[in-house]
């Protein structure tokens, strides 16, 4: 047995044969074994990324059926070795057959030891690219915090903040458009700090009537309206300990924007009806999709309130300006809805790749996981098109600065591009972009993209 040689297990019962393949195939360990049984001790024992498989084995060494039972052992026990059949001169049907049930190639006799080391060496090949991929996919660094999908250098940026943050305990204002992922990241914000095992409770001040909103938040006595049965504490107590994330607050009526202003310099509130204060410790997560600068000079937002609220405000950008983001995306959402939807799609067409980079996403990350939903439900194909996912083709590109820029950026899109369309695959980036592996590394380093 040798270190250096990639091991190889022949499955064969003729013992001249066995002693010719060995002989003929001198640039591989060579594992034998005889029949079904020795075959998956040997698959147990050494692990071949290749197998070689005659299909006519004992008991029943004219008919394929003893080596087509021992490839289905073989696929279901070790999914990723290549087994390669070998079958007849004539027998085709067993040859499809044996592709059928999961085997990577076949050889046809008569034995011809150039032709068999070619498709073995070949066997060899895929099964380390396949390897290299899975070793790539689980290192892939896109999902850089608690759910948050993104390999753009702008969110990444903001997920460090996010992080830095979570611990201090400030009160925190994301702003960003709808669907960018602001509750995604008051989350995160949550479970990184102190504050983790406790509540995190969400209220949306635009999905609650101006009316209702004051006793939701601060809660009430019983008698203080008609119809207040019973003390009710609001959101602001219920969040005691915990997080209470206030999303839409450029929503909050003015007279409110008083009360929760002096919650957030007093740390007391009282509930509509009573006559005390409750102190009340709680951390204070806002987020808008407005311009609140805006409404503070349309004189709707308070600006004491709006300097209250962003002790650290962080902007969240949208979706299209998220360089290769779109894609990587969609592939995570293909991925989860497929699991969800028990379907098998095998990634997406080009025309579909092409129309997720060209479309503008209004409805950002929310969108993207809605288009990407219904078109796992919908896709006839193995593939999703363009088509399955309602979007047009096009592109859009922006322009330079000086050679040496332009060059630079080129680049630097090109790569982003070329690994959110393979979902961060390196070889097939490498492919894409026409170049070699070591190239293509260089390049992201270069690009400061690692
Ligand atoms: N970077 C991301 N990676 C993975 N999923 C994301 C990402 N950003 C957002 N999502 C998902 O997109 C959806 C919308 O996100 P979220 O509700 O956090 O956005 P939002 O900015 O709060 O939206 P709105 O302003 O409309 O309330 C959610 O299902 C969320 O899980």
């Amino acid at each position: 047995m040798s270190d250096s040689k990639p091991t190889l297990l022949v499955v064969e019962d003729d013992p001249g044969l066995q002693k010719q393949i060995r002989w003929s195939l001198h640039g591989y360990d060579v594992q034998l074994a005889a029949d079904r049984e020795s075959a998956l001790n040997q698959i147990r024992r050494f692990e071949p990324s290749v197998v070689l498989l005659d299909l006519g084995l004992p008991p029943f060494p004219d008919s394929a059926e003893e080596g087509l039972a021992t490839l289905q052992q073989i696929v279901s026990m070790a999914p990723s070795t290549k087994v390669i059949v070998v079958t007849g001169n004539q027998d085709r049907v067993n040859a499809v057959k044996a592709i059928s049930l999961g085997a990577y190639d076949f050889y046809q006799k008569p034995f011809d030891p150039q032709i068999l080391d070619m498709i073995i060496a070949r066997a060899f090949r895929v099964h380390g690219l396949e390897q290299e991929n899975r070793a790539l996919q689980q290192q892939r660094p896109s999902e850089v915090m608690h759910g948050i999908i993104t390999s753009a250098p702008d969110m990444v940026r903001v997920c460090r903040t996010v992080e830095k943050i979570a611990p201090s305990g400030a009160t925190v204002l994301l702003l960003g458009e709808s669907g960018t992922g602001k509750e995604l990241l008051a989350r995160a914000l949550h479970q990184l700090s102190t504050r983790a095992s406790e509540r995190f409770v969400a209220i949306n001040c635009a999905a609650i009537p101006d009316a209702l909103l004051e006793s939701e938040l601060f809660g009430y006595e019983k008698g203080a309206f008609t119809g207040a049965a019973k003390q009710t504490i609001g959101k602001i107590e219920y969040a005691s300990k915990g997080t209470l994330f206030l999303d839409e607050i450029g929503d909050l009526p003015l007279p409110l924007q008083a009360k929760l202003l002096r919650f957030l310099q007093e740390r007391v509130i009282e509930r509509l009806g009573g006559r005390g204060e409750v102190p009340v410790d709680v951390r204070v997560i806002g987020a808008t999709h407005q311009n609140l600068e805006g409404l503070i000079q349309a004189g709707s937002f308070r600006q004491d309130l709006y300097y209250r609220l962003s002790e650290i405000s962080v902007m969240i950008p949208p979706l299209r300006d998220r360089q290769g983001d779109a894609a990587l995306l969609a592939h995570a959402f293909l991925e989860k809805f497929c699991a969800q939807q028990n379907r098998n799609l095998k990634g997406f067409t080009t025309d579909a790749i092409e129309a997720i980079e060209a479309h503008s996403w209004p409805g950002n990350v929310r969108e993207m996981e809605n288009v990407i939903k219904r078109a796992v439900i919908m896709a006839e194909g193995a593939q999703v098109t363009a088509q399955d996912l309602g979007l047009k083709a096009g592109s859009a590109e922006s322009e330079p600065l000086n050679l040496r820029q332009v060059r630079e950026e080129a680049d630097r899109r090109a790569v982003i591009r070329a690994l959110g369309r393979t979902n961060g695959n390196i070889v097939q980036a490498a492919e894409l972009l026409g170049v070699s592996r070591p190239t293509l590394y260089d390049l992201i380093n270069r690009c400061g993209l690692k």
